[in-house]
């Protein structure tokens, strides 16, 4: 099979790369070799590899910038997740993005399912969903997989913050009335080579870990299990205002994809086999593009 991964060097782009199947022919692509908000670059690298499956990684994180820098966030967001649709129906590939849990307002007091409306609070959170409907509005039949609190050994996210914050401090305060799920890359990743090979998947799918928590919870666990005596103290968002709202109820319901034969991440015990591991920094060199199998 013939894939073209796009965003390669993110924390989901580089947890895929260690997770490719062998038997792939894989074009890995980060944002220097294919800005997805070129449609004519990505219609020139679409053509000339003509990949059977899309994996779109790339994106526009930066939750709270986003508020402000807009135009760059629904560039990434919304019109990059369009060009790859495009690129992906002229050459018949299928295409699986990833979207988020912030997508929806967190106003529900049950676990978010697949069919529920979006309604998002922050700009980012509209910048995913503008992404979902275009992407759907060109491949109907694409795949865009939902996911939250997303850790890793790579890139920038809670645990890594938490564990930088531990290393000068006793103790913290981590707001306690927003909860979701935490889900470790690398089992989203395993999600999507999963997908990547079940032919008849298409529609939206949530992925996301099996335990819901709040951020002070989660930053507890991550303290439990890196043996660490900081105390986290709980406090409310109301007490840590920041630049984009979030929503207070992410957790989204997963039966849609177990169904399909992929367990929700055991994110639990995923952050303990990854410790050591998220404890270093690491700084790999930025690669081309390259073909690795
Ligand atoms: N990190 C999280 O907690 C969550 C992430 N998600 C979604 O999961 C997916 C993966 O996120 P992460 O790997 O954590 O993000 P990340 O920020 O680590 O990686 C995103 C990558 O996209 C690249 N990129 C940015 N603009 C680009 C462009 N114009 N063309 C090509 N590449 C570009 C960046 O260089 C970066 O390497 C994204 O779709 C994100 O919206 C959803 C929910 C939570």
């Amino acid at each position: 099979m013939r894939v073209l991964l796009t965003g390669a060097y993110g924390q989901l782009g580089r947890s895929l790369l260690d997770r490719v199947p062998a038997a792939w022919v894989l074009l890995a692509c980060g944002s220097a070799e294919l800005d997805i908000t070129d449609r004519a670059a990505v219609e020139r690298v679409v053509k000339k590899f003509r990949p059977d499956v899309i994996l779109n990684a790339a994106a526009y994180t930066a939750v709270d910038k986003a508020e402000t820098d807009r135009v760059r966030a629904m560039k990434v967001n919304a019109i990059g997740p369009e060009n790859l649709a495009l690129a992906a129906r002229d050459v018949g590939a299928r295409l699986i993005h990833i979207s988020t849990d912030y997508v929806f307002d967190g106003s529900k007091k049950t676990p978010y399912l697949e069919s529920d409306q979006p309604c998002p609070i922050n700009f980012y959170g509209l910048s995913k969903w503008e992404g979902e409907k275009r992407v759907f509005a060109v491949l109907p039949q694409a795949i865009v997989i939902r996911t939250s609190w997303v850790f890793s050994e790579y890139g920038s996210n809670f645990v890594k913050t938490m564990l930088r914050l531990a290393a000068t401090r006793t103790e913290l305060s981590v707001v306690n009335d927003q909860v979701g799920c935490p889900t470790y890359a690398g089992d989203l990743a395993m999600a999507m080579i999963a997908l990547a090979s079940a032919e008849q998947a298409q529609g939206i799918y949530h992925y996301c870990g099996d335990v819901a928590v709040s951020w002070c919870e989660f930053a507890q666990a991550i303290f439990v299990v890196t043996q660490q005596d900081t105390v986290v103290k709980g406090i409310s968002s109301g007490q840590y205002p920041t630049a984009a709202v979030r929503p207070l109820n992410s957790v989204m319901n997963c039966t849609r994809l177990q169904e399909a034969g992929v367990t929700p991440s055991d994110w639990q015990a995923c952050l303990l086999l990854a410790r050591l591991s998220l404890s270093s920094v690491f700084t790999p060199p930025e690669p081309g593009v390259k073909v690795l199998h």
